[in-house]
């Protein structure tokens, strides 16, 4: 996509979906930006989208689940760079959710602790997002 400079940042959005003390983290595929890094689902908000729609579209797009926008409670945040452009990345926390999730657009999927969150390749973004996370997971 060509940007310009008066662009703000990119703006992502990302869940950490927590279920008994784990939270789901995807691989990403070969072929993308970081491929064979771990991520949290979500993606990139479009013009005139909510950040919350976005994110309920990213997570049935990604995961083949549904909830509304309700379920995603704001968690925390972090700033760092997608290529040459700023990037702002938003995680929300969700507890509940309809349906299984499948990694429809991931190579896999992992529900991990925190001891396996920390060993997982993440983007360098992903660092203080884990950190905030610590007092959820087991
Ligand atoms: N979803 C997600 N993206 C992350 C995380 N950490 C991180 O640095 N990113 C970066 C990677 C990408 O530069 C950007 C997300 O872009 P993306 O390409 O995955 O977004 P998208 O799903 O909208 O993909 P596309 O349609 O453009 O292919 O945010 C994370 O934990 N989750």
């Amino acid at each position: 996509m060509v940007h310009g400079a008066q662009d703000g940042p990119l703006i992502v959005v990302a869940a950490a979906l927590i279920r008994d003390d784990r939270v789901l983290v995807q691989e990403r595929p070969a072929g993308k930006a970081l491929a064979g890094l771990w991520e949290f689902p979500g993606g990139k908000v479009e013009a005139g989208e909510t950040c919350e729609a976005a994110l309920v579209r990213e997570l049935s797009e990604e995961l083949g689940i549904a909830l509304g926008s309700e379920a995603l409670a704001p968690h925390s945040f972090v700033t760092g760079t997608a290529g040459d452009r700023p990037l702002l990345l938003l995680l929300y926390v969700a507890t509940e959710w309809a349906g299984e999730a499948h990694a429809l657009e991931a190579s896999a999927l992992c529900w991990a602790n925190y001891a396996d969150l920390c060993a997982l390749p993440m983007p360098p973004a992903d660092v203080p997002l884990v950190a905030a996370l610590r007092p959820l997971l087991a």
